[in-house]
């Protein structure tokens, strides 16, 4: 597919599926996205689960199609990209491609299946925002996804905390952003500074996304 092979050729170093495999025995954080772009609540609610929950890492997981959205119109390289760029300062961050190299629309339980096969010892904690938390009950087999991990909840501004499924909560600073928000914002000529990372701001002008 051509998706995957232009994939292939972007300077990730850290972000093979294989890695998986030797990730053994830890507390390990999930966080699946569009990430179309990553932006500063994304990093906040995953350091906030991290150090709260004592979590040894933090696996960003860009989703190829969202099941439940329309498909991104931004390519999975640039997503990707802006992600390893949010996430290169924390070594305690990374980013996981095994959803665009999967391909299809993006199940949370095929990629938990997939990382309970590959590394049995870790243990998972999924971090979701309240609106994910909302309508996880509606996601593809729920009661699976429950039981190969640990559900974590960030209260996210504008959505009830109303929960259909035991859950962690865990406080963090609210922050009313969205990556919506982010595109009309660079669509319109408003800044986003402070609002992303500077290196994904400045990696969204040199490549021209979101203008129209
Ligand atoms: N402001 C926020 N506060 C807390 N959690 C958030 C916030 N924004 C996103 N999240 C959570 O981050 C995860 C990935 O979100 P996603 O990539 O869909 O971002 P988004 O900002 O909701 O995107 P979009 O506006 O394109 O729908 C989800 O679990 C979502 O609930
Ligand atoms: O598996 C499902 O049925 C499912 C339904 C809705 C959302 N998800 C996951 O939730 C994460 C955030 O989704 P989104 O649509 O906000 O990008 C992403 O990893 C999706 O794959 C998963």
């Amino acid at each position: 597919m051509v998706e995957q092979q232009v994939l292939k050729q972007i300077p990730i170093t850290k972000v093979q599926p294989e890695e998986a495999r030797t990730n053994k025995g830890r507390q390990i954080g999930i966080m699946g996205g569009t990430f179309n772009p990553v932006h500063i609540a994304h990093l906040v609610a995953a350091e906030q689960a991290m150090t709260k929950l004592r979590l040894d890492e933090v696996w960003f997981i860009p989703d190829n199609i969202p099941p439940h959205k329309d498909a991104p119109l931004t390519s999975a390289r640039d997503r990707a990209a802006m992600l390893d760029l949010a996430t290169r300062d924390n070594p305690r961050f990374r980013v996981k491609l095994l959803e665009l190299f999967r391909g299809g629309v993006s199940y949370t339980v095929d990629t938990l299946r997939y990382l309970k096969e590959n590394a049995p010892e870790n243990e998972y904690y999924l971090i979701m925002g309240s609106d994910q938390v909302n309508s996880f009950h509606t996601w593809k087999e729920p009661d699976e996804i429950a039981k190969m991990a640990t559900l974590v909840g960030i209260r996210r501004p504008g959505y009830p905390q109303d929960p259909q499924y035991p859950l962690i909560w865990v406080d963090a600073p609210d922050i009313r952003l969205s990556s919506t928000a982010i595109r009309l914002s660079v669509k319109t000529g408003t800044s986003i500074r402070y609002l992303v990372p500077e290196k994904v701001r400045e990696y969204i002008k040199e490549k021209g996304l979101y203008l129209d």
